[in-house]
């Protein structure tokens, strides 16, 4: 079957400093993919490539069979893939509804619809409502994203992300910042959102890597040492060697 993702030989460079080498990764549809490494690692970086923020030096990327390294981060989404980022990435003067509503509009083709009276557009309204709920956010529909506390802005975000509909979903540290109960809320919401989907997920808390990832690659200076199951990765000793002194399980 043709993966979902194919990254093929590919280098990344800033200025003469190799930052990815030789990157291969291939993420099979459907499946929950984590990618892992030590601070520095490129991880950030192979998600820029990925979704065509940032273009490679050398190689080829591919989503559903057909290759998307050289195209525009829109093109890249409007082919079906979607991605959060690092930093929260809400428009915080804007309420939570319209927040959603803005994934929504992008979806279902009313990219440019700032004339209409989107409200009247009963598909919006429905698909936006449905993702509130999804979210467990209806309760805040009409409170600004910035007053929301920092993990239900994080929740938003995701619930936007996935509000496109796209296929392949990429979700760069989510979890980040929260608070043990908050994560594994927000665990259970990736996991429930991305049913019938496909995920890449960066993230540095193991706990939850090990519990959400079919499958993890480890990523160590630009380039990934090994690719697995959880128990693979578990066992695998050069993995070890790269998280020296730190528990990975
Ligand atoms: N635009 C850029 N120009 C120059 N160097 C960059 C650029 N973006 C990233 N780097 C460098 O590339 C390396 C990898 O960074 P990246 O953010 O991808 O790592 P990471 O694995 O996501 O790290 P972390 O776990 O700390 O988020 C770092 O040394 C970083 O300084």
């Amino acid at each position: 079957m043709t993966a979902a993702i194919e990254v093929k030989a590919v280098d990344k460079s800033f200025g003469n400093v190799g930052i990815i080498r030789d990157l291969n990764l291939s993420v099979a549809k459907g499946e929950r993919h984590a990618i892992i490494g030590p601070n520095g690692a490129g991880k950030s970086t192979t998600f820029n490539l990925i979704s065509g923020h940032i273009k490679p030096t050398s190689g080829e990327i591919r989503l559903n069979g057909d290759v998307i390294s050289g195209l525009r981060p829109f093109e890249i989404n409007r082919r079906g893939l979607s991605r959060s980022f690092q930093v929260t990435n809400v428009f915080a003067r804007m309420t939570v509804w319209e927040n959603v509503r803005c994934g929504v509009l992008w979806a279902t083709g009313h990219r440019y619809a700032f004339w209409k009276n989107v409200d009247n557009l009963p598909e919006v309204k429905q698909r936006t409502a449905r993702i509130l709920d999804d979210i467990h956010l209806s309760h805040r529909r009409d409170v600004p994203a910035g007053l929301l506390t920092y993990a239900e802005q994080r929740e938003l975000e995701i619930g936007i992300t996935i509000a496109g509909g796209a296929s392949v979903i990429m979700l760069d540290e989510p979890t980040a910042g929260m608070s043990h109960a908050e994560t594994d809320r927000a665990v259970a919401l990736i996991r429930r959102l991305t049913e019938g989907r496909t995920l890449v997920i960066v993230e540095h808390d193991m706990s939850v890597v090990f519990g959400l990832a079919d499958r993890i690659s480890v990523l160590v200076y630009g380039n990934i040492i090994a690719s697995g199951t959880p128990d693979e990765i578990r066992g695998n000793p050069k993995v070890k060697e790269a998280y020296l002194g730190e528990e990975i399980d």
